[in-house]
């Protein structure tokens, strides 16, 4: 995967912004900056992530329109969550979270997906 050359971002985000500073010691200050770097990678892997998975979901809207498919697939959508609920089981992620979470992309690309469609009907 190919990630963006985001010098935006990395120039004008300050990792060590905290409510924290002058509040405690240094010695915790500095593990939590450690710590915080490594979820400061996660975000930034999860954006891109989910920005590929978009990618996806797109083409998939784009061939639902040209040929007049529902944007949802409600039976899809019920084996991947029962997936995803396993998978995150076994990652000891909470599984009503996963399920949550997955709602909420999948609502998104739906809403993404009866756009395209408007616009190729409106076309
Ligand atoms: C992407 C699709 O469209 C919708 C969105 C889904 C998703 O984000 O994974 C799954 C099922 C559909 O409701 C699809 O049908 O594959």
């Amino acid at each position: 995967m190919n990630e963006p050359k985001n010098t935006e971002t990395t120039q004008s985000f300050d990792p060590h912004a905290s409510s924290l500073q002058g509040e405690v010691k240094n010695e915790v200050l500095e593990e939590l900056y450690a710590i915080r770097g490594s979820i400061d990678n996660f975000d930034a892997q999860l954006v891109f992530l989910l920005a590929e998975r978009f990618k996806a979901t797109q083409r998939v809207g784009i061939l639902k329109a040209k040929h007049q498919l529902p944007p949802s697939d409600p039976n899809r959508e019920k084996a991947q969550i029962e997936r995803l609920r396993t998978l995150a089981h076994e990652a000891h992620l909470d599984p009503e979270f996963a399920e949550k979470f997955l709602n909420f992309v999948i609502s998104e690309v739906i809403r993404h997906h009866q756009n395209i469609s408007d616009s190729h009907n409106n076309a």
